[in-house]
């Protein structure tokens, strides 16, 4: 991590604790323990419904744990805490949203934690260079609803930098994003982290994009789940053991490909073949 100051976080950017979290009969998690360090960057992978947003909307303060505890920064969790930067799961920005791509960014800034407002020459300046570092510079003018998914999505990402926060969660966020954009927004994120301390929480379904920066992995699966860096997470015991059935998980060119997950775990985003381009979500 960098040389910024750190001194409201000090051992840890973000503290589970003894956490269970389950809706009506089912259980998404419990026991779960787990510090991340300022400069971390944690992927938390999974299947659909396996409670990767919740996790998230625990730490942004939005949904109660039935037992067990959260820190931000020292501080319990809780709704709009200032150390956090956000980039919510994609939802399109209607056509008739009255702001352009920069205002968008600009808000971020805007609404900084630390109270200090940049004005003038230096607002502009910091959303310029935003919206430079993701790729979003010829379409500042225009109005978001205008946009594709994807190039709004990439201002959400400058939206949430903007800050320069101490956590920053991403609700997969390379969704709609083109294989340049996904390479160009996961190194962003990563240099976020190594450069500014900022502890990142990066839901996904799809690890080899982000794998480079990746330190640890949440793996969430059918009310359990394991913790580990990729080499310990990503192995076939390891995931066959979690899913309680087996799976296969393989590795070429630097890609991890896992194959034979169970049918109710499928559906939805996880696209593409055993072994093609697009892989399979790890
Ligand atoms: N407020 C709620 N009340 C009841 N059930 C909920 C609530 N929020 C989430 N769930 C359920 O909890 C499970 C986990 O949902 P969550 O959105 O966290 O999954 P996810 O891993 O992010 O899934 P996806 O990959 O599809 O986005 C789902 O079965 C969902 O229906």
């Amino acid at each position: 991590m960098g040389a910024q100051d750190t001194t409201d976080i000090k051992l840890t950017a973000v503290s589970v604790h003894g956490a269970r979290l389950g809706f009506g009969q089912r259980k998404l998690w419990d026991g779960l323990e787990l510090d991340i360090a300022p400069g971390e960057f944690l992927a938390v992978l999974g299947a659909n419904g396996s409670g990767k947003t919740s996790f998230l909307k625990v730490l942004l303060g939005l949904l109660p744990l039935d037992s067990g505890t959260v820190t931000i920064g020292g501080e319990l969790a809780r709704r709009g805490h200032r150390a956090i930067g956000y980039v919510p799961q994609q939802r399109h920005f209607t056509e008739d949203t009255p702001l352009r791509a920069r205002d968008l960014v600009g808000l971020g800034i805007d609404g900084h934690k630390w109270g200090i407002r940049l004005r003038g020459r230096a607002h502009r300046k910091r959303v310029d260079e935003l919206l430079g570092e993701v790729g979003a510079g010829s379409y500042a003018k225009i109005p978001v609803g205008m946009l594709s998914g994807g190039e709004q999505q990439r201002l959400r990402i400058a939206q949430a930098l903007a800050s320069d926060p101490k956590v920053l969660l991403c609700d997969e966020p390379l969704l709609s994003l083109d294989l340049n954009h996904q390479k160009a927004v996961s190194a962003l994120v990563g240099k976020q982290a190594k450069e500014h301390g900022t502890a990142v929480v990066f839901v996904t379904h799809e690890i080899n994009p982000i794998l480079e920066h990746v330190d640890r992995v949440l793996y969430l699966a059918g009310g359990r789940f394991t913790i580990g860096t990729p080499e310990q997470v990503m192995t076939t015991e390891v995931l066959s053991a979690l899913y309680g059935t087996r799976v296969e998980v393989l590795h070429s060119n630097g890609r991890i490909v896992v194959v034979g997950m169970p049918e109710a775990v499928m559906d939805g985003h996880l696209e593409g073949t055993p072994g093609s381009e697009e892989g399979h979500a790890a």
